[in-house]
């Protein structure tokens, strides 16, 4: 593992690979492109990773804090449905490594479909109004589902403080006229833009081309740097 990452992204990175949370291979995207690698969050499901994971949200967000990248919060929301156990974990990791600030720290997930008897709603855990909302959730890929999430806490009252996702895959949003060589944004950069938001990734892709050598194939790297090189965003 390359030293050149900091300590809490080189562990993320190094339970991701042991996982099988990050592969290498062929992928299709959400976006229809095909990608030499890919992050499936969802594959966190062993006690050891879920605690790997939700050290490195809770590391991250920490850090973020006292870098003054992140202002306060209340509670830490997971849009359904991976984004559900990415806050419950997050939430308690947080009240261990610093119970001084998140003792009081609650969690908060939607539901696909509102419920409509017993408590009834679409939201579960902690009430939002008034209460100032961290999404947390696993990737960015268009934008879609972190917009409805937005929408789905300032309509129940609650603010909006920023969003935290595992990866970053800098990648620029796909053409309207499907011509991906035109150099473009990313989700994330337009996000930021559109709602002013902070917007911090425990791992990029840069981290992870860096972190992984010596780890997978130079093969997998090569073609993964080709990948960044097609469709880098400009921002
Ligand atoms: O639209 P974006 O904000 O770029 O995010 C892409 C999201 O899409 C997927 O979740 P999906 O909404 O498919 O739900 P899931 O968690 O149930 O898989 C994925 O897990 C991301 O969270
Ligand atoms: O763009 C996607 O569809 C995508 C990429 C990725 O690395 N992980 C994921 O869950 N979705």
């Amino acid at each position: 593992m390359s030293s050149s990452l900091p300590p809490h992204k080189a562990a993320f990175l190094r339970s991701a690979l042991s996982g099988g949370v990050l592969k290498f291979g062929q992928f299709s995207l959400k976006s229809g492109r095909i990608s030499p690698y890919f992050f499936n969050a969802g594959d966190f499901y062993r006690a050891d990773l879920l605690e790997s994971l939700a050290t490195a949200y809770a590391e991250t967000i920490l850090s973020a804090r006292r870098e003054g990248l992140l202002g306060e919060f209340d509670v830490v929301f997971g849009p359904a449905y991976k984004g559900i156990p990415l806050a419950t974990a997050t939430t308690i990791r947080l009240g261990q490594l610093d119970p001084e600030g998140h003792k009081n720290t609650c969690y908060s997930f939607d539901r696909k479909e509102a419920k409509d008897h017993g408590e009834g709603g679409n939201i579960v855990g902690s009430p939002l109004k008034g209460k100032k909302v961290l999404i947390v959730d696993d990737v960015i890929t268009a934008g879609t589902a972190k917009r409805e999430a937005i929408g789905k806490i300032e309509k129940e009252g609650g603010i909006v403080a920023g969003i935290v996702v595992a990866l970053d895959r800098m990648e620029k949003l796909p053409a309207a006229d499907g011509d991906d060589s035109k150099p473009g944004p990313s989700a994330i950069g337009e996000l930021r833009k559109e709602y002013g938001l902070p917007i911090i990734a425990i791992l990029t892709l840069d981290d992870i081309i860096e972190g992984v050598k010596g780890l997978a194939s130079d093969e997998d790297i090569r073609r993964t740097e080709e990948y960044r090189a097609k469709y880098k965003a400009t921002d």
